[in-house]
């Protein structure tokens, strides 16, 4: 065997969108059309091929991203669904992590939504190109220009219009290719499979004209020889003009914007042209970044099967019929079944048990995959989301992913000792399945807490707990996750001595305890000179201060951005140690977040409330009464959209509240933005609930 496809032919894609903007009609057309999928599993049936586990299905939001593998006119595409919904946004960095390009659905109606912007800025940070496709354009409201204003307006996108849309609503037809000059129009059978050109409308003649005069434009200006050409009153072909459109997405300079309708098939086919035509390939995109294993040196892999293999692994799942599968992107070498592997993250060894391939509807079995393929291993023993996979001969880590802290928490209790284990062992698989999901034990309670990064993130994973894991098990109600630090600056000398019979116990430590840079965490330095405190001892402080971190004096909520610096000290030939140095720190430090002004620190969400006019004064006065801060409010279409900061303590169950005085009319969409300090009065109120 080998490859089916040149490199070159591949195209790693990905559709993001705001939640409901069809990312996942889309998708089902695309593998309708690619011939992969032979039935259109509509959403609302709750059939759709990428939407996989019944949590999804139910509540309709693709939570998960799968690949999946499809060929269009001679290029291979692997499609990556990446989630929209607000809480899952660690799962959109993590597939972003693998695109090389992606196509940004909007709803023809809505435009640029919010959660449209948090992906868009999240493909930024990661140089994903992109192309846009404005859907549902024939739903009532839907207007093709204001979406491509508000791309502008919105997102600071550079959209230009490769296509323009004939007719609108009920009436729409087709597009015009603006690169052809030509009116493309569907059939209404079979799907919308088939198609035909016509010349564009009389109508629409002028627009077209005006379009594609800006589109060329705009392409001429990415090489010498066209804009020369094109200033002499030469216009590009088709096949210069589509080169320069596609330097211009590789080079992020602007964003060619399609239209159609998914669900009115239509359109889709001319995106897939797109995405081969314009999207760029592993080539485009060139070596990724890493980390020598051996030597700590800076190194890259560059997409070629003559490379050292490196895999990086993006998303695990479990599967009902093969068990855990980790799907892996490889950006360099080729790798076999049976081969051993350096998990170079974990210092870990793994074997390559199983190897598949994901099509719509149907896995293939195969043995061997390539630099750019995306392919799903069975069978790792211990690989985490994030994880590089590599040659042990050659090895390397690439970079590494970044994750934010989870805001969120509730506390579970099984109900019996079997439900326990099973507990347990549930945890562990959905915590290498999602690092934004953590798992901790209350010092105090022993209870098990689950954290993650919203409401419905938590809600879904008990879900998981429940009907997958069969665990039977007691959820307490979603909490806050607060943290502790200090205001002032303070010294503290603390003697700890003992006698006990023989050996005593004997440290003294001087410390410095100050706020340190927000963001920053915990520091500890030691300027200790001369030997007040031996060296030997300096372990026995660090660990002495960390015992304190997860356990602030004010509620027992973790410290967070605290400098100590030990500056003194001292000791005794026979009863000092490690251990009693440990102890001495401990009660120091506890000593001093006491005198350091001790204060509570909540997460704030940004929040954005669309509404209808009529309500706009409830949702602000709303939002006042939870202590909201309104950032602006302005007009999108018909609706107004009211900005605000509000602390996450306000905001359970706003769902419902806001449902109940709009008459399900008004939306809103909310994300961590920042820790703050709690008001004292609303300080003293949490204290006496936790202390
Ligand atoms: N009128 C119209 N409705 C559409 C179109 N595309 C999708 N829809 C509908 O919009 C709703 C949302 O579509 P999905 O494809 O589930 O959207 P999504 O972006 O995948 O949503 P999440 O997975 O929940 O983020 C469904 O009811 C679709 O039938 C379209 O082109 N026109």
């Amino acid at each position: 065997m080998s490859r089916t496809h040149a490199i070159e032919d591949y195209r790693n894609f990905g559709i993001m969108a705001h939640i409901d903007a069809g990312k996942t009609t889309t998708t089902e057309r695309i593998l309708y059309y690619t011939g992969k999928s032979h039935k259109i599993g509509e959403v609302h049936d709750g059939a759709a091929t990428m939407d996989w586990m019944t949590q999804e299905q139910e509540r309709g939001i693709t939570i998960t991203s799968a690949a999946t593998t499809a060929f269009w006119h001679g290029k291979r595409l692997n499609i990556i669904d990446t989630p929209g919904h607000v809480d899952f946004t660690i799962e959109v960095e993590r597939s972003l992590r693998v695109l090389d390009g992606a196509v940004c659905v909007l709803d023809g109606n809505q435009g640029v939504e919010p959660q449209t912007e948090t992906v868009w800025r999240q493909a930024d940070k990661y140089n994903v190109p992109r192309i846009v496709f404005v859907n549902k354009m024939d739903k009532t409201g839907a207007d093709f220009y204001r979406c491509v204003e508000m791309i502008i307006d919105r997102v600071d996108g550079k959209p230009v219009c490769c296509q323009l849309p004939i007719g609108s609503e009920n009436n729409f037809k087709g597009i015009i290719d603006l690169v052809r000059m030509k009116a493309v129009v569907w059939d209404n059978e079979e799907l919308g499979a088939k198609y035909h050109d016509e010349e564009i409308p009389a109508d629409l003649a002028d627009k077209a004209a005006e379009y594609r005069g800006k589109l060329v434009e705009a392409a001429v200006e990415l090489d010498d020889d066209a804009l020369s050409n094109y200033l002499e009153g030469v216009e590009p072909d088709e096949e210069t003009l589509k080169k320069l459109i596609r330097k211009a997405v590789i080079g992020r300079v602007f964003n060619p914007v399609f239209c159609g309708s998914a669900f009115k098939n239509k359109g889709v086919q001319p995106l897939l042209d797109a995405v081969c035509d314009f999207l760029p390939s592993p080539i485009d995109r060139g070596a990724i970044k890493g980390i020598d294993f051996n030597t700590e040196e800076e190194t890259d892999r560059k997409p070629s099967d003559s490379e050292p293999l490196s895999v990086l692994a993006f998303k695990i799942m479990d599967d009902p019929f093969v068990g855990t599968i980790t799907f892996c992107r490889v950006y360099s070498g080729k790798l076999e079944t049976g081969m051993g592997l350096l998990n170079s993250t974990r210092d870990k060894r793994e074997r390559v048990g199983r190897m598949l391939l994901m099509h719509a509807n149907n896995r293939e079995d195969i043995k061997e995959a390539y630099a750019g393929d995306i392919v799903a291993l069975a069978g790792l023993k211990e690989v985490r989301t994030g994880d590089t996979l590599c040659d042990p001969a050659k090895p390397v880590i690439l970079e590494k992913m970044e994750f934010p802290e989870p805001v969120i928490e509730i506390a579970i209790e099984p109900k019996s000792k079997a439900d326990q284990e099973k507990l347990g062992i549930a945890l562990s698989k959905l915590a290498a399945e999602d690092p934004s999901f953590r798992v901790s034990t209350d010092h105090e309670s022993g209870q098990t807490i689950l954290k993650g990064m919203g409401e419905l993130h938590l809600d879904i994973k008990v879900d998981i707990l429940k009907r997958t894991y069969k665990v039977d098990a007691n959820i307490g109600a979603p909490q806050v996750a607060y943290r502790e630090t200090i205001t002032k600056k303070t010294e503290v000398d603390y003697t700890h001595k003992k006698q006990t019979g023989g050996t005593g116990q004997f440290a003294r430590v001087k410390f410095i305890v100050e706020p340190n840079e927000v963001g920053k965490g915990f520091a500890f330095e030691s300027a200790i000179v001369g030997g007040a405190v031996p060296k030997e001892y300096i372990p026995g402080v660090n660990k002495g201060l960390e015992s304190v971190l997860g356990n602030g004096v004010l509620a027992g909520f973790p410290v967070v951005d605290v400098k100590v610096t030990l500056i003194d000290g001292a000791y005794h030939e026979v009863d000092s140690s490690a251990l009693a140095f440990e102890i001495a720190s401990r009660a120091a430090f506890r000593e001093a977040l006491q005198k350091g002004g001790p204060v509570l620190l909540e997460p704030i969400m940004k929040v954005e409330v669309v509404t209808p006019e009529d309500y706009t004064g409830s949702v602000i006065g709303d939002l006042n009464s939870r202590r909201g801060q309104i950032q602006g409010q302005d007009m999108r279409g018909n609706a107004n959209v009211v900005n605000a900061m509000v602390p996450l303590a306000n905001m359970f169950g706003y769902v419902n509240t806001l449902r109940s005085f709009s008459q399900g009319r008004a939306t809103f969409t909310m994300q961590f933005d920042h820790y703050e300090q709690v008001p004292s009065n609303v300080a003293q109120e949490v204290q006496a609930k936790y202390a």
